[in-house]
């Protein structure tokens, strides 16, 4: 029933694999979630640096949480399946079933998760050859991408990986092959992560100037040679074995997927802002930048015509928004860094404890923590001389340098609660001041923002979400549903069920504001003090590392 007027009752499921779990939603046709799960999946981290997964226990995940969110309803009123992931890169050889992305051999560790940084010198090698390809790309590939991760296998294992191997998918299509046995790939890992333009297809010339010119004498098969945009239908739908693993009726819809930012996205951008006081009421959806904050950090701006930002992904048409370009910026960690910085403080031990009595998360008992020792003054000014850079995994966008490292300055001879609740805080502005940095690269290219849109785990955090609006001087809009990107999941189900006409007259239908968190600009003066030794900690930080190289 084309225009969303579909019968009350008409039912999506959307699946979303983050980093550290799977989660499931079922979502009514206003984007309401009606039942969640989420389920913990398991990570390998067999030498630094190097992270993998394994595609059946993911697999087997979605299962388990797709069966729990429709307990209890009838199944018959699902109308759609979406599934978004991480950028992982999947491995299975001829017949379909786990390849080693390990030395060890170990075939289950069959995904190389987006994280993992194994492949710096093929990313180095990459870069060298200045294809141009790599303007997509924000001039410089990322090690992140699919393609050094495909030269480390050719390179590293041989003969127990890529001369076996049958099919790569990044891990959003491999979902989608696995619900309904349909190899084609979605137009937004392909465009993101692959190289492929939605314009021109395949560049021959890249492919065989990096060493990977197999895939082309091969007519690409093994990385996709049908490529279809994120919400088309695929094929015949769910096929009956996976319909019995899901626990959903076999021939529903099955839409092709998206990357779990890109999803994201979806949920958030195109709420209906009326009634908010918000800048970007009166303006177009490129003015506001979706960020999906959980283990990582991305930004999504889209444009009407292409935009070129040195260190930020894209531009890609159509990768997200049909008939918009997307740039991406994003940071690698952050959710992660949170956590690193929290457990490996020596007073964890004593705010878990104190967290647990109080029957509240570590995170909020630091919020509240704050405002006790705050006094006077705002909470952000507790960190007037504790400053973080927070690159511990690298730089993404803009400065797109996997070299850089984590840096803290203010550092005193106590271990305290009030030491780790400041650094904690130092951490969170840390990552403020990145999406600033960002958000910036992208003003100066041709990007005109002014509201940001946040979801993911971060965005449960309202100091996280504060100091985003204070830093970046910018209102933050939280949407009703917290897991946004599992509403994107839907939209993408919705589409491909033929219930609603496009992908934008979905995300108007499902997505919807839930709060708006303005900045204070009172304390404007201060943090544009604080970020002008953000700049300087990388300044100087480059410095250190060109005198240790003697230069
Ligand atoms: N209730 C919460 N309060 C504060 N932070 C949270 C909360 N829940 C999750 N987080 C943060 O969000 C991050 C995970 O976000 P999530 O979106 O689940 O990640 P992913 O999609 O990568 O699996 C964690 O690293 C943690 O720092
Ligand atoms: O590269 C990305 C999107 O293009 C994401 O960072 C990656 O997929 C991980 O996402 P998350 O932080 O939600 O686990």
């Amino acid at each position: 029933m084309p225009g969303g007027d579909q019968e009350p009752g008409s039912y999506y499921v959307g699946v979303d694999v983050g980093t550290g779990s799977v989660r499931a939603a079922l979502v009514d046709q206003r984007g309401i979630i009606l039942a969640f799960a989420d389920q913990p999946i398991n990570r390998w981290e067999p030498q630094f640096n190097h992270h993998e997964q394994s595609s059946e226990d993911i697999w087997a995940a979605c299962c388990v949480v797709t069966k729990q969110v429709v307990q209890g309803i009838d199944v018959n009123q699902i109308r759609g399946l979406g599934f978004d992931a991480t950028c992982s890169l999947v491995v299975l050889d001829k017949q379909f079933r786990p390849l080693p992305v390990n030395h060890e051999g170990q075939s289950h560790r069959n995904i190389i998760m987006w994280l993992d940084h194994r492949a710096v010198s093929q990313v180095h090698r990459i870069n060298e050859t200045k294809h141009h390809v790599l303007q997509c790309v924000g001039g410089v590939m990322s090690v992140e991408m699919q393609a050094p991760k495909l030269l480390w296998l050719k390179e590293n294992l041989r003969e127990t990986c890529w001369d076996k191997a049958g099919h790569f998918f990044d891990l959003p299509d491999f979902l989608s092959w696995k619900a309904t046995g349909v190899t084609a790939r979605s137009l937004c890992s392909l465009v993101c992560k692959w190289t492929y333009s939605a314009e021109k297809g395949w560049d021959d010339s890249f492919w065989k100037m990096v060493g990977l010119e197999d895939f082309v004498a091969d007519n690409y098969s093994k990385i996709g040679n049908q490529v279809l945009p994120p919400g088309a239908s695929l094929g015949n739908g769910l096929t009956p074995e996976a319909a019995k693993d899901l626990g959903l009726p076999a021939g529903i819809a099955v839409a092709a997927s998206l990357i779990d930012a890109h999803a994201g996205g979806l949920g958030v951008i195109g709420a209906d802002v009326r009634g908010y006081g918000l800048a970007c009421e009166g303006q177009p959806v490129t003015s506001r930048l979706a960020v999906i904050c959980g283990t990582s950090s991305c930004h999504m701006g889209i444009s009407k015509d292409p935009i070129f930002v040195p260190g930020v992904w894209g531009p890609y048409f159509s990768a997200m928004v049909p008939g918009f370009w997307l740039n991406e910026g994003g940071q690698s960690v952050t959710g992660k860094l949170i956590d690193h910085m929290v457990q490996g403080h020596a007073a964890f031990p004593e705010l878990q404890a104190k967290a647990t009595a109080r029957c509240q998360s570590v995170y909020a008992y630091l919020n509240s923590h704050l405002d006790l020792i705050k006094k006077a003054r705002p909470v952000g000014f507790l960190t007037v001389d504790l400053h973080v850079w927070p690159d511990f995994h690298g730089n993404r966008s803009p400065l797109a340098d996997l070299t850089l490292k984590g840096m803290v300055t203010g550092l005193k001879l106590s271990q305290d609660l009030d030491d780790l609740a400041i650094l904690y805080l130092a951490t969170v502005q840390a990552i403020a001041f990145g999406t600033r940095l960002i958000v910036e690269a992208m003003e100066a290219a041709g990007h005109s923002l002014s509201t940001l849109f946040l979801c993911g785990g971060l965005s449960k955090n309202h100091l996280f979400v504060q100091m985003h609006a204070d830093i970046t001087g910018m209102p933050v809009v939280l949407s009703q549903e917290v897991e946004s990107v599992l509403v994107g999941a839907a939209i993408l189900g919705a589409c491909a069920s033929g219930d609603f006409a496009s992908v934008q007259e979905a995300m108007a239908r499902m997505s919807k504001v839930g709060k708006v968190v303005f900045p204070r600009l009172e304390d404007k003066r201060y943090y544009d003090k604080k970020y002008q030794v953000f700049l300087k900690l990388v300044e100087h930080q480059k410095e250190y590392a060109a005198i240790m190289k003697g230069e």
